[in-house]
């Protein structure tokens, strides 16, 4: 009897963590994490059996593998404005960048045949590194500006003879702060140079369920606007900034 009344409140130490939200905010984060590069173990054979390599096709694999996790972390995703992005051919999308949680988001629309571009500390990430350069990601340097422009003005040439499409993430890091970085004009010199479409996509803000300051990570929805293309067909480089300024508007204003 006495051992049992030693033992009872130990058993309720698991159930307090669990009801403490501080103790999910950092279970559900290492649980992404770890789950993510689980689920990229199980993509790379597949993916090199598939293509044999880098392929831009493997992104149908990732996307497929990515689409169950929002149901593990109690999120829900809603899209709207799906016709925006039924186009022929290429296309650059773009998006703000809140967190690594954007990959859900981004895996829920994810086009055939679209990769993105990424900084290139992303290859050192383990499996997820491995599984991002296996499905065609592009990568820049952020510290070495002129090479990150060349990677890109590249990227330009390959939209167009490959078909394929990309998604950049203008603001060129993340932001939690539920407003627009000023963007960076990568993106829209590779939609000028390729002469194809931008597609704007606005993330709604994380903060009704995520806050890293205050340890909360609670079920939620992200909901997903894809917005009208903005053409880009007979701009040339002196059209960049003013591209950069409407799409900061729209973007803005969504
Ligand atoms: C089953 C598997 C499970 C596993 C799951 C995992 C799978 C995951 C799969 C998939 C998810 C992946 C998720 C990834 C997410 C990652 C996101 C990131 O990493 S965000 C960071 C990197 N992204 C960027 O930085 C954006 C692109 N950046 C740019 O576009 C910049 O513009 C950049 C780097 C090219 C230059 O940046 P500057 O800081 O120097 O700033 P500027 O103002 O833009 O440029 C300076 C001058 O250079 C000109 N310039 C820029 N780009 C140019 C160009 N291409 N050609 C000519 N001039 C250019 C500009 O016009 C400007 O000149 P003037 O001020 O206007 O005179
Ligand atoms: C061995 C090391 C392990 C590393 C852990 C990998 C975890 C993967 C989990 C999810 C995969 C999602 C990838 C999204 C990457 C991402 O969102 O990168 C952030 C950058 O855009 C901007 O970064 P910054 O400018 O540095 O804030």
């Amino acid at each position: 009897m006495d051992a049992l009344w030693m033992v009872s409140p130990l058993l309720l130490v698991p159930l307090l963590l669990w009801t403490s939200s501080t103790f999910t905010f950092y279970f559900k984060k290492f649980f992404y994490v770890a789950w993510m590069m689980f689920l990229a173990l199980l993509a790379i054979p597949m993916s090199v059996v598939k293509s044999g390599g880098r392929d831009i096709e493997n992104m149908r694999i990732i996307r497929f593998l990515v689409r169950h996790v929002k149901y593990l972390l109690g999120l829900q995703i809603e899209v709207s404005g799906q016709e925006h992005l039924q186009l022929q051919g290429p296309y650059v999308i773009i998006s703000n960048h809140q967190s690594s949680l954007d990959v859900l988001g981004m895996m829920e629309i994810l086009p055939d045949r679209c990769t993105t571009i990424a900084k290139k500390e992303l290859i050192y990430a383990g499996t997820v590194g491995l599984i991002c350069w296996l499905g065609g990601i592009v990568f820049i340097n952020r510290k070495k500006t002129s090479d990150a422009k060349n990677v890109m003005c590249d990227a330009a040439k390959t939209m167009l003879e490959d078909q394929i499409r990309l998604w950049v993430f203008p603001e060129g890091t993340r932001n939690q702060q539920g407003d627009l970085l000023p963007f960076k004009k990568g993106a829209f010199h590779l939609a000028v140079q390729a002469q194809v479409p931008i597609i704007p996509v606005v993330f709604s803000s994380y903060n009704s369920f995520y806050h890293r300051k205050e340890k909360q990570f609670n079920s939620g929805t992200i909901r997903l606007k894809i917005l009208p293309k903005i053409e880009t067909k007979g701009m040339s480089s002196d059209d960049v900034s003013s591209l950069a300024d409407k799409s900061y508007q729209v973007g803005t204003s969504s």
